[in-house]
């Protein structure tokens, strides 16, 4: 469909462990709207990053396949950037220079990628960082940094591993309203694979929860709310709640590990 830019088909996932194959994910069916942002929840265990990976290239579906607008993925492209939790920058190299090293296959001259990087920097409010080396940033500085990267790049998608994860709450916060407004300016997808379900309603158009044992999407969560969302509202904490029953937390039979 015109409108869809992910569509993942009857998905498995079989890892060898011990000798033995070990069914990871099962039967994965979704669909991802040009434009969206989702969040993928599910409990420690359960395959969301496998599941991510496999939508980014990074892994080879054991059955099923992945379409990208369209065409079946074989591998990662730059079409869809993968953003981590640990930023993953060079600490040789300066906040501008960790940028435009990710432009080098674009094939830019010396000033238009100095102009791009600087740009992306600039959205992400690290303008008067350039010159810094990530060992003088704070955590969330240094994401912002991997964020400007990625989106430098001006992929169609970002697929995020839990991206805000070893950051404080107030931090956190932060980034998913910049995360929020650049994406409302850029309009790039965004799958988001989190353990926080507050991140998941504040940012997501629709939040996939996952089951263990094998992976399979158990409810997909239309979050039928305007952005940008007051967490303090009644109809943010519906969703909140409708979400912390899908995993039982209200009956107290799980462990809680989850951000909230
Ligand atoms: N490359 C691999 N080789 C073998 N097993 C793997 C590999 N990658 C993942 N697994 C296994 O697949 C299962 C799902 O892992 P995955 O990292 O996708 O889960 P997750 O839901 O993202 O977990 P977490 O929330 O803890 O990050 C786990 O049992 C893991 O050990």
């Amino acid at each position: 469909m015109a409108d869809t830019l992910v569509h993942v088909q009857q998905l498995q996932k079989s890892f060898v462990k011990n000798e033995k194959a070990e069914l990871v994910l099962k039967d994965i069916s979704m669909e991802i709207k040009k434009g969206e942002t989702v969040a993928v929840l599910g409990k420690s265990g359960c395959g969301k990053s496998t599941l991510l990976n496999l939508i980014g290239g990074f892994h080879e579906p054991t059955k099923g396949t992945v379409l990208f607008d369209g065409a079946e993925v074989q591998g990662p492209s730059r079409r869809a950037i993968m953003l981590f939790q640990h930023y993953a920058l060079l600490p040789w190299k300066n906040v501008l220079a960790n940028v435009e090293l990710a432009l080098e296959p674009e094939g830019l001259s010396a000033d238009e990628q100095r102009a791009r990087a600087e740009k992306y920097l600039a959205l992400v409010g690290l303008q008067d960082s350039l010159g810094q080396f990530p060992s003088e940033l704070s955590g969330g500085m240094q994401q912002r940094v991997a964020i400007a990267r990625a989106l430098a790049i001006q992929p169609e998608m970002i697929l995020m591993d839990e991206p805000f994860a070893a950051l404080d709450t107030f931090t956190r916060y932060y980034l998913q309203d910049e995360l929020l407004r650049i994406q409302q300016e850029e309009k790039t997808n965004i799958v988001l694979v989190t353990h926080d379900i507050d991140e998941a309603v504040y940012l997501a158009d629709r939040v996939f929860i996952m089951d263990a044992n094998p992976g399979r999407i158990r409810r997909t969560v239309p979050i039928e709310l305007p952005k940008p969302r007051d967490r303090s509202d009644r109809d943010f904490q519906y969703y909140r709640r409708l979400i912390l029953d899908e995993f039982n937390f209200s009956r107290q039979e799980e462990q809680l590990e989850y951000n909230i």
